[in-house]
C-alpha cells in the first residue's frame, strides 16, 4: 500500500491552497478530487458568479450609456453570456490542471505531489480508500485534512429539480433569460443573483426572505442603499410576507405567499432560484468507526483540528464562514500546524469580503449590528461618498464609507463598511492595519493618491481624531461621527 505523509480530500480553494502548501514543506502529499477542480471557488460559485456579475454590470453600464444618447440599447443573449461563464471557469480549471501536471512532471516537486480523480472516504484513522473510473484503491497516511466543502441547502417544502426550481448549482444551465424569477432567501447568494439578472434587464426579478429585511445581516443604511438600487432595476421585494407553499405546474413556477396582516396572494414566474444558505458535504466521508465530531453547522474543529488526532478539517466543511479566502487561510494554516508551528494566530479579524451587488460592499470586522450583539462600546464615523473627489469625477457619488473603532484613546479598528464604486479596492489598508492591531494614526498620516477613494478613508479617520478638512456634523448627511453605549443602547454625536 502506498504511503503519504498528507492525504487530503477535495481540490476546492481550501484543499488546493493547503496542498501546496504541503508541496512548499516537502511532504509527500495525496491531493484526490471526485469533480471540479477548483470546487465552488470555481464552478457554480464564486468564479462563474463573478463572471455573471461582471457581464451584467458592463450591460447595465452600456445601457445607461446608449440611452444618454437617446440610442435603443441591444438585448444580452443568454448563450452568448453563459459561454462567456463557461470560457472564464474552463480557463481556471485549465490553469489549476496545468500546474498540477508540471509539479508532478517536476523533478524538483515530483516527490511532493500526486492528485488523483477519484471518490474518496477515511476507512480508519490511517487509511483512505478511493474510488476511481477504473479501480479502486487503499492508500496509508500519517495525517488527513477533509476539504470537502459544502453544497446548496434544500427545505422540505421546496421541490427543487434544477429545471424551474432551481439552487446556484443549476441557475448557470438555464437556456434562456426567464422572463420572471423569484429568489427565496435574500442572503448574499439571493441579492448577486437579484443584481446580475435585474442588471441583464430582461427579467422581472422577485425577492423573498423569512426574516424582515433583505441582508438581515447587514446594518440598515447599507442595506437602505441595495434595496433603492435593486428596486430602481425592477426588483419587487415581497416585504413582510413568508413563503407557504411553491411548486411547479405547466412549466411555470407558482408561489404562496403569507402576507403579516393576514392576507394571501399567488404568484406566477418562468423559475425560482433558492438560496437559503449551504450545508456541508460530510455524508460518506468517513466511516462510522472514524470518531469525527459533527456540529449543526460543521465539522467541529480547534483551529482546524477535529476530534481525531491526525485528521484536520478546513474550508465550507468546517461551521465558520463560507468563503474561499477563509478556505484558503485555513488549508495553508493546517499544513503548518500539522508538520511544525504555524509562525501567526489563525484569526478571522481581518478577514475582508465583497458583496457583488449594485454598487459594491466590502466589509472587514465588525459592523454596527455585530458590535451591539458583542454589547461593544465604539466610536463610528460615517463619511458619503459625495466628499469624495474621485466619486464625483466617476459622476457617481452613491455610497458611503462607514469605519467603526474602540471607544477609548487608541481608537483600534473595529471593522468597516464600504458601499460604493471601487469599494473592493479601497478596504484593503484598513484590513491589514486590522491584523496589525494598529489604531488609526498611521491611516491619518498617509499620503493617498488623488483622486482616490481611499482618500475617504483618511478623511474619516481624520474626522475622528477631529481634524478632518470637512468637519463632522455640519453638512448634514456628509461627515457624521457617534460614540455609541452599548449599556444605554444609544448614540451620541461626537462633535
Ligand atoms: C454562488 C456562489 C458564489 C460565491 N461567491 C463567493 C465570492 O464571491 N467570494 C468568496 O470568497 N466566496 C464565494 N463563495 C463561497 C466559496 O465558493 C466557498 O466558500 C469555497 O468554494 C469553499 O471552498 P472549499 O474548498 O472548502 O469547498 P468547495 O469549493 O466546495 O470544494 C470542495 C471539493 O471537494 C470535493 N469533494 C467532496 N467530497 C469528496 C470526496 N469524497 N472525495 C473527493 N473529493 C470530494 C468536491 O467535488 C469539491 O470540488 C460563493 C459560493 C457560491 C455557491
Ligand atoms: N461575495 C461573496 O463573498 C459570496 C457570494 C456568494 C456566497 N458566498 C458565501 O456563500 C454562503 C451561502 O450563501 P447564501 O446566500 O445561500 O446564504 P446566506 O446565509 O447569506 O443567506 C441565506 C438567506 O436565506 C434566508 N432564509 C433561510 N431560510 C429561509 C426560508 N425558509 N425562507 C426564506 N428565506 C430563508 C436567510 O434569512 C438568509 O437571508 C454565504 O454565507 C457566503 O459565505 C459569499
Amino acid at each position: 500500500m502506498e504511503h503519504y505523509d498528507l492525504v487530503i480530500i477535495g481540490a476546492g480553494p481550501s484543499g488546493y491552497a493547503a496542498a501546496m502548501r504541503a508541496v512548499d514543506l516537502k511532504k509527500k502529499t495525496l491531493l484526490i478530487e471526485k469533480s471540479t477542480l477548483g470546487g465552488a471557488g470555481v464552478k457554480n460559485g464564486a468564479l462563474s458568479s463573478k463572471t455573471l456579475w461582471e457581464l451584467s454590470r458592463d450591460m447595465l453600464a452600456f445601457r445607461k450609456n446608449l440611452e444618454r444618447y437617446h440610442l435603443e440599447p441591444p438585448k444580452a443573449v443568454w448563450h452568448e453570456i453563459q459561454t462567456e461563464v463557461r470560457k472564464a471557469v474552463h480557463e481556471r480549471i485549465s490553469l489549476y490542471q496545468s500546474h498540477l501536471n508540471e509539479l508532478e512532471a517536476n523533478p524538483k516537486y515530483s516527490n511532493y505531489i500526486h492528485f488523483v480523480e477519484g471518490e474518496a472516504c477515511i476507512e480508519s484513522d490511517h487509511i483512505v480508500s478511493i474510488s476511481t473510473l477504473t479501480e479502486d484503491l487503499l492508500v496509508e497516511t500519517d495525517y488527513i485534512i477533509i476539504a470537502t466543502g459544502s453544497r446548496p441547502r434544500h427545505l422540505p417544502n421546496i421541490p427543487i429539480d434544477e429545471k424551474y426550481i432551481l439552487t446556484s448549482d443549476g441557475i448557470e444551465n438555464m437556456d434562456d433569460f426567464p422572463e420572471s424569477m423569484v429568489i427565496v432567501g435574500a442572503g448574499v447568494i439571493g441579492c448577486e443573483y437579484a443584481t446580475i439578472f435585474s442588471g441583464f434587464g430582461q427579467t422581472k426579478v422577485f425577492l423573498i426572505d423569512k426574516g424582515d429585511t433583505i441582508l438581515p445581516f447587514e446594518d440598515p443604511d447599507v442595506v437602505a442603499v441595495i434595496e433603492k438600487n435593486l428596486e430602481s432595476h425592477g426588483v419587487h421585494i415581497h416585504r413582510n410576507s413568508s413563503l407557504s407553499e411553491i411548486e411547479t405546474k405547466d412549466g411555470k413556477v407558482i408561489y404562496k405567499l403569507d402576507f403579516a396582516d393576514g392576507e394571501q396572494k399567488t404568484f406566477t414566474v418562468d423559475k425560482a432560484l433558492v438560496s437559503v444558505g449551504r450545508v456541508p458535504n460530510y455524508e460518506n466521508i468517513w466511516k462510522d468507526a472514524v470518531p469525527i465530531k459533527m456540529g449543526k453547522r460543521g465539522v467541529e474543529d480547534h483551529e482546524t483540528h477535529t476530534s481525531v488526532n491526525n485528521i484536520y478539517a478546513v474550508g465550507d466543511i468546517t461551521a465558520d464562514i463560507n468563503l474561499v479566502n477563509v478556505g484558503e487561510l485555513e488549508g495553508r494554516y493546517a499544513v503548518e500546524k500539522i508538520f511544525g508551528e504555524p509562525k501567526k494566530k489563525l484569526v478571522y479579524e481581518n478577514i475582508s469580503t465583497i458583496m457583488f451587488l449594485n454598487p459594491e460592499v466590502a466589509g472587514v470586522g465588525y459592523n454596527e449590528k455585530s458590535a451591539q450583539e458583542k454589547e461593544l462600546n465604539y466610536r463610528v464615523v460615517t463619511t458619503d461618498y459625495s466628499t469624495i473627489a474621485r466619486a464625483t469625477a466617476k459622476r457617481n457619488t452613491q455610497g458611503f464609507i462607514k469605519l467603526l473603532v474602540t471607544d477609548d484613546d487608541e481608537m483600534k479598528i473595529l471593522g468597516m463598511r464600504v458601499v460604493g464604486e471601487q469599494a473592493s479596492a479601497a478596504i484593503q489598508a484598513v484590513a491589514l492595519l486590522i491584523s496589525m492591531n494598529k489604531g488609526i494614526e498611521e491611516l491619518a498620516e498617509c499620503v493617498h493618491p488623488h483622486p482616490s477613494i481611499t482618500e475617504g478613508i483618511q478623511e474619516s479617520v481624520r474626522a475622528l481624531l477631529g481634524k478632518s478638512i470637512l468637519k463632522s456634523g455640519l453638512l448634514k448627511g456628509k461627515v457624521s461621527c457617534y460614540c455609541y453605549d452599548c449599556q444605554k443602547m444609544e448614540k451620541v454625536s461626537m462633535y
